[in-house]
């Protein structure tokens, strides 16, 4: 790890403390300016988001060497302090001696008078000769609270926990936050249209590139190691598309096969719009709608690339106004609604969410997915379904949230149970709410999703 890596990285980190920046997006504005390698690059992108992710161990780690509170501390100072910690627990090929010089020439640039209060505190923390993972588990057992334990442990704030408790349980819920701090894996899903899996696995053997049949989806290919996917011919010629391995299992739902019409409702940059024209019969067609019209501009590019345009017609709307269009009522064999949510399934990709989201989102979030489930309704027809998904794990925006749209339509919307069209491994895992199946991180190493499936009867 080199002094500017970890210089570069410093300026990242005080961005998104101090101005609030995205971690993905500061680190693409600090690679255009500052004339990084790629060793440089892969280094500082680890430092900015390990310490981003853990930063709340790293406060429990730091703490005991403090003579001040955290919270009294130079952002600068406090940023220093926990860049290095994470280093010194968190990456074992770092030497200290480096990490902890760097540290202090990094404190002697940005904040000179607190350079000896820093050297001071990280030298007791490496003279301490018990091991970080030994260090961090007393502080989280001195914790009164199981939420707050489980935060210090894993780096989470406390509500987080919490949530996730209530709709899995305690231990299932620590287990998804492990998980969680693992790094996405890469998997594509593959076109039927254009190659079956078995050939598009022969090319990437062929290419070098490690990869293994999905275990969760009959088109997953999990890849085996990060690839530049979108220079790969295979990719341009719209043989696969990069999509998590658990969020292949919705559009399956809607058994795209045998409908004439599907609405998409939340459309985004289309994943499963494109999962589900690859899978309509000839002459079938998916609407795909979404509030955004970049993201409408994207979908459609992709459905080039995959072959599929023909079958798609996108709408730029806020769903819940579609039902004011008399022609789209009742009219859709099949409707997705995979919903705008908290997240909280996919904290893999994003180190910096958890800090982002607040306990009141989910409140929120929940009023405008019940009126998209509301739309849906009445948008598909009679005898036709919706399958209601988000990629989150609480239980408001979830099970409770279907159960209760079901029980306000009168016996007009019906709960199917999804298991029959999971893959049989998956089935023997999901666990069932009282309205549809969560797949969480911990089992298959995928992202968390909610899917219901719902039938209107009349
Ligand atoms: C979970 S994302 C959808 C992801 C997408 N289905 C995919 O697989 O790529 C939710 C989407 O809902 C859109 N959205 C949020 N509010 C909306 C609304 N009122 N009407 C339509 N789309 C909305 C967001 O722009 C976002 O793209």
């Amino acid at each position: 790890m080199t002094a500017r890596a970890r210089s570069v990285a410093l300026r990242v980190l005080l961005d998104i403390e101090t101005d609030g920046k995205y971690a993905n997006l500061a680190l693409q504005q600090a690679f255009r300016n500052a004339a990084l390698d790629d060793r440089d690059k892969a280094l500082c992108t680890e430092l900015v988001y390990g310490t981003v992710q853990r930063r709340r161990s790293l406060d429990a780690l730091l703490a005991p060497y403090c003579a001040r509170p955290l919270d009294d501390l130079d952002r600068r100072v406090l940023t220093i302090l926990r860049m290095t910690v994470y280093q010194l627990a968190y990456l074992t090929r770092v030497p200290a001696y480096a990490a902890l010089n760097d540290a202090v020439n990094l404190c002697k640039r940005t904040a000179p008078r607190a350079a000896g209060f820093v050297n001071g505190v990280l030298r007791a923390f490496t003279r301490d000769q018990r091991s970080a993972a030994e260090r961090l588990e007393e502080a989280a057992r001195a914790a009164s609270a199981w939420a707050d334990a489980v935060g210090i442990r894993h780096s989470y704030p406390s509500w987080i926990a919490d949530a996730l408790a209530a709709s899995l349980g305690r231990e299932r819920a620590e287990a998804v936050l492990a998980a969680c701090n693992d790094p996405p894996l890469l998997s594509l899903r593959v076109n039927p249209r254009r190659a079956t899996r078995d050939e598009v696995l022969q090319t990437l053997r062929e290419a070098g590139i490690p990869a293994s049949p999905s275990q969760v989806s009959e088109w997953g290919i999990r890849l085996g190691r990060g690839v530049d996917v979108e220079a790969w011919p295979p990719y341009r010629q719209g043989a696969v598309s990069v999509q998590d391995e658990a969020s292949m299992l919705i559009a399956p739902l809607l058994k795209p096969a045998r409908c004439a019409s599907v609405m998409d409702l939340c459309a985004g940059l289309g994943t499963k719009t494109t999962q589900i024209a690859e899978h309509l019969p000839d002459g079938a067609r998916v609407m795909a709608c979404d509030i955004h019209a970049h993201k409408l501009r994207l979908l459609q590019e992709s459905a080039r690339r995959l072959g599929v345009d023909g079958r798609v017609e996108v709408v730029l709307s806020d769903a819940r106004a579609l039902p004011g269009r008399p022609e789209l009522l009742g009219r859709f064999d099949a409707v997705l609604l995979d919903a705008p949510c908290s997240g909280l399934g996919v904290l893999r990709r994003r180190p910096d969410i958890r800090w982002r989201r607040r306990p009141e989102d989910t409140a929120a979030l929940a009023r405008l997915q019940r009126e998209l489930l509301d739309a849906a309704a009445a948008l598909v027809r009679p005898g036709g379904v919706i399958v209601y998904a988000t990629c989150t794990l609480t239980r408001q925006e979830n099970d409770e949230l279907v159960a209760a749209a079901v029980a306000d339509a009168g016996g007009r919307l019906a709960v199917e149970d999804v298991r029959p069209d999971l893959p049989a491994a998956v089935a023997a895992r999901v666990s069932l709410g009282s309205a549809g199946a969560w797949v969480t991180p911990e089992w298959f190493g995928t992202d968390g999703f909610f899917m219901a499936r719902l039938r209107r009867t009349e």
